[in-house]
């Protein structure tokens, strides 16, 4: 791909992290609950479909997805397939000791490597009768037995918060509802962790945060409607195109008020030079094509790290990413995967205790190895930008959060905005 500047409005899909949690607490609502403009992806499809073997059932509609609450199953097996999403493995799992099915989780080689021990004690702790087999990695079977006592209970949280998320998300359906105290190092994604505090209120539940400590009381849930955000982690891609290579991209939809950890990215914006500008229309991002060196500490907002490490990779010095070391628990290893990959085509990136130093040098062409990570699909497309000859490999394992993405992706170089 040229480098030249770009001048495109480019329409994401629907928030993967909001699509999610509204589809489990639609799934622990009194009754049917309208997800308007939900991301449809792998990730999605997965939830849906663990829901389903939970008992529940998801209609498509004329503007969404009608989800209908999970049932009590009658002591039944079912297996919920996990792929590599994250918000499945750690979400549902909660679900399945409500119910009383006994529900074997298990998905792609990748989620077994990824952490999951910690939110898995916890739901022991608060009653759950949880067979891991010593593993504290999927496979793993829960055996529900209608209901969860709840209450207090400690959990480290730093290798994900969605261990935290996953307490909090299903808490109005445990008996005493749930008191976590947090041990252990801070959770990365503060941001994920407020969005999960904003849904549950807006699904009628009344969550309290005292630092360290998060109370849901048990209560019902309900929402007749819901609609989703467009994905500003998706987004990051489209927004740091024009820092890149000049030139003006508009993304579409972008909201005015979010919890979502992409809304950083404006941020980011200027701070590297840029100019983002957000109306009625979306975010405008207009960028000169020069980015300077920079010291970013990334741990609120680790999923932007291969984009932003791949735009790195054309800064006028060394730059420092730092607060990340939870991305080798991601969907591949992301700090060595970006080592390896940005350090192949020529930049020389190493990684730290907790994070990567990206010192740019000379591009070049070639394959860049994507390790069935949606979001390595996204920073190889961003090395491409200025690099001619890169080669994306397997871009379709974007399609976990994005399906669409290759073709928005190159209507940043035909479209006349
Ligand atoms: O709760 C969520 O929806 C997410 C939380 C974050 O996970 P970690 O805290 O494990 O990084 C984020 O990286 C992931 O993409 C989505
Ligand atoms: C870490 C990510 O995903 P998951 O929801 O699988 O944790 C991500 O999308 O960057």
């Amino acid at each position: 791909m040229a480098a030249a500047p770009v001048n495109a409005t480019v329409r994401v899909p629907g928030s993967k992290s909001i699509t999610n949690r509204a589809y489990v607490l639609a799934a622990l609502a009194t009754g049917p609950v309208l997800v308007r403009a939900p991301l449809d992806s792998r990730d999605a499809r997965l939830m849906l479909g663990a829901l389903a073997a939970l008992g529940g059932r998801a209609e498509a509609v004329a503007d969404g997805v009608l989800v209908h609450p999970v049932t009590p199953g009658d002591g039944e097996e079912v297996e919920v397939a996990l792929g590599n999403a994250g918000t499945v493995a750690r979400f549902t799992p909660a679900l399945a000791a409500l119910g009383t099915r006994t529900v074997h989780f298990d998905g792609d080689p990748a989620i077994r490597r990824r952490p999951v021990a910690p939110l898995l004690r916890a739901l022991v702790d608060l009653g759950a009768e949880i067979d891991d087999g010593g593993r504290g990695a999927p496979p793993f079977a829960v055996r529900g037995r209608g209901g969860l006592r709840g209450g207090p209970v400690e959990l480290d949280s730093s290798a994900s918060s969605q261990f935290l998320s996953a307490l909090l998300l299903a808490a109005p359906a445990f008996a005493e509802g749930v008191t976590v105290r947090l041990v252990g190092d801070a959770p990365p994604s503060e941001p994920h962790i407020a969005m999960t505090l904003d849904l549950l209120r807006r699904f009628g539940a009344a969550p309290e945060r005292s630092g360290r400590e998060f109370h849901v009381p048990p209560g019902r849930l309900a929402r007749a409607e819901y609609t989703v955000e467009p994905d500003l982690s998706t987004a990051a891609p489209f927004v740091v195109a024009p820092l890149a290579v000049g030139g003006s991209v508009r993304v579409a939809g972008w909201p005015e008020e979010t919890t979502q950890p992409g809304d950083w990215l404006r941020s980011l914006v200027r701070e590297l030079g840029g100019e983002a500008r957000l109306d009625g229309e979306g975010l405008t991002v207009t960028g000169g094509g020069t980015v300077p060196a920079v010291e970013l500490d990334l741990h609120e907002v680790g999923e932007l790290t291969p984009v932003v490490a791949a735009l790195l990779c054309f800064a006028e010095g060394p730059s420092l990413i730092s607060g990340v070391a939870h991305l080798r628990g991601h969907e591949t290893d992301r700090l060595a995967a970006l080592a390896a990959e940005l350090s192949g085509l020529g930049a020389q990136v190493t990684e730290t205790a907790d994070g990567l130093r990206i010192v740019p040098a000379p591009l070049r062409g070639g394959v860049f190895h994507t390790y069935d990570d949606h979001r390595l699909v996204m920073a190889g497309a961003v090395l491409g930008l200025r690099v001619p000859g890169v080669r994306v490999e397997n871009p379709a394992t974007v399609g976990k959060t994005f399906p669409g993405f290759v073709t928005a992706w190159e209507s940043l170089f035909s479209s006349a905005g």
